[in-house]
């Protein structure tokens, strides 16, 4: 009896041991990783200021960012990963949508169609993406080390009021901007008849993704809001799990 208790004891112990392993190395990973990210988008941030000041014009600046933007953004993926694991509170499925939002802007518009590269909506959106970035992982890393300026606290939970809908009109200027080259392209589109006897539309494709921020976007802004309530003023949010 005493053994078989000690054996729960010992187990116990085992088991509290692993799950501290497990978090501190979870805690080692997230702090690299935002500090990773954080300095990924400063560069991209001074990148920006630097083509501009020294160019003094946008016409040009996708592409001198494009590399770094597409690698930073396209690792975010990884975020998604964090949660299902869970290693993050946060939803799956917030975080993805999010996250695949972007690299759709990225992949599949900004970069696949050059003329519209230097439209001023790309700018609009790499500007807020980057402001919002820069906080965002910066309010998680100081976060994790137990230093939380509350001007961070405060930024992250509020520049997004205005950030977010600015970003949103930038993407989706930007893909209104692509429907006319992707019309006369046809790219990413297969035609009947071929040998898969599919077919697709990459034109109708993108206006089902405008149209499926009007549901989706109220989504992600009220989740924020929620945060915000949650993070700056103590109230206690009951989410559905995903
Ligand atoms: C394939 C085709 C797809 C087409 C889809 C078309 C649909 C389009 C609709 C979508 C529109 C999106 C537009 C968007 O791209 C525009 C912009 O982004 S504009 C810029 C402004 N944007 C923002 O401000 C974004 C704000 N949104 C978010 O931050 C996200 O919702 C999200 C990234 C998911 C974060 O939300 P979350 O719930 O995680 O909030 P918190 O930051 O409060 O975190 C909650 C807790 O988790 C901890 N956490 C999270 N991540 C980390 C991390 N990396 N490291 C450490 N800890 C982390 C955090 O600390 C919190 O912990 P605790 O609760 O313990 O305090």
């Amino acid at each position: 009896m005493a053994s078989s208790e000690e054996d729960g004891t010992v187990e116990e112990k085992e088991n509290n041991n692993k799950k501290r392993t497990k978090s501190t190395l979870a805690t080692a990973w997230l702090t690299f990783y935002n500090i990773a990210m954080t300095a990924g988008w400063l560069v991209l941030a001074m990148a920006m200021t630097r083509f501009y000041i020294q160019k003094g014009t946008h016409k040009g600046l996708y592409r001198s960012i494009a590399r770094t933007l597409k690698f930073f953004q396209t690792f975010a993926l990884v975020e998604v990963g964090h949660c299902a694991i869970g290693i993050v509170r946060t939803s799956v499925i917030v975080t993805g949508v999010q996250v695949c939002s972007r690299i759709f802007m990225v992949w599949f518009i900004t970069n696949s169609i050059r003329q519209i590269q230097s439209e001023e909506s790309v700018i609009l959106f790499l500007v807020v993406w980057t402001v919002t970035e820069i906080t965002r992982y910066s309010y998680y890393t100081f976060k994790l080390l137990n230093h939380l300026p509350y001007f961070i606290k405060w930024a992250r939970y509020n520049l997004f009021i205005v950030l977010y809908p600015v970003g949103v009109v930038g993407e989706l200027l930007t893909i209104y901007a692509a429907l006319p080259f992707v019309r006369r392209s046809g790219m990413y589109s297969m035609r009947l008849p071929n040998k898969y006897n599919v077919s697709f539309d990459y034109y109708y494709c993108l206006i089902i993704v405008m149209l499926s921020y009007i549901p989706l976007f109220p989504q992600l802004y009220f989740h924020m809001l929620r945060q915000r309530r949650r993070m700056l003023h103590g109230e206690v949010i009951v989410e559905k799990d995903d």
